[in-house]
């Protein structure tokens, strides 16, 4: 097993009062798995992406990665996490943009200390990204600056990459073609997926899918 989350649960407070948007998930992903999470809007995928993330705390329950509880390191521990052992892609692409396009790319990576120069030029070629190398972010449009923020998670080959609707503003075909790469790319670099999409389209394509609705994983 490479991520499980058991019986996760995570409330925010809201002016109403607390709001418990978790009520006991549990999910598994097996190394290299890719894996499709649904769900209405306000259901929690993205609550539950950025606890599988290290961004955030569950209220209860345990998320094992690889067999360690990342759900009770401290904030430096869940900073190591996150530069070594999962790739964020988010609709936001948090690009850097004081770096150039080649500089992002590497930047993750060197940060993990896994720089692989081949694999970082077969993700440049793969991506289409040799004529912006040299651009900011700033230069760039939506869909170039999503493809960038792939390269730049993929360079670093995390075993795990969580995905947030990460073609959610692109066009239809636009979406389709860098999904198709993203996928293709993920099983190259051996990295388990967790894709949150409101699209069955794209789900169709990973090896499986889950459900969110009513605070637990349904399907
Ligand atoms: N920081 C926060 N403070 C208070 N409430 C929050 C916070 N973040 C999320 N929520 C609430 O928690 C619920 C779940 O939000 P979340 O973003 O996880 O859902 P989602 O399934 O990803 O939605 P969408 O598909 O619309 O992006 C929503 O009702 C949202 O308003």
């Amino acid at each position: 097993m490479l991520l499980s989350l058991s019986k996760i649960t995570k409330s925010y407070q809201s002016a109403e009062g607390p709001v418990q948007v978790l009520k006991g998930v549990d999910l598994d992903l097996m190394p290299a798995e890719s894996v499709a999470l649904t769900g209405e809007s306000g259901s929690g995928k993205s609550t539950l992406l950025h606890l599988a993330g290290g961004l955030d705390r569950p209220d209860t329950g345990a998320i094992f990665m690889n067999g360690r509880d990342v759900g009770t390191l401290d904030d430096n521990g869940r900073a190591r996490y996150r530069r070594s052992e999962v790739g964020l892609v988010f609709q936001q692409f948090n690009l850097i943009p004081s770096l150039d396009v080649a500089a992002n790319i590497s930047f993750h990576a060197r940060l993990a200390d896994r720089f692989d120069l081949e694999w970082e030029r077969e993700l440049i070629d793969r991506l289409g990204l040799e004529p912006l190398l040299r651009r900011y972010p700033e230069q760039l449009s939506g869909g170039q600056q999503q493809r960038v923020a792939i390269g730049r998670t993929l360079a670093a080959r995390p075993p795990l990459v969580l995905a947030d609707e990460p073609t959610g503003n692109l066009d239809e075909t636009t979406a389709d073609a860098v999904l198709d790469l993203m996928l293709s790319l993920t099983q190259n670099a051996g990295c388990a997926l967790l894709l949150v999409t409101h699209s069955t389209r794209l789900a169709d394509k990973l090896d499986r899918k889950v459900l969110l609705r009513g605070g637990r994983i349904v399907a």
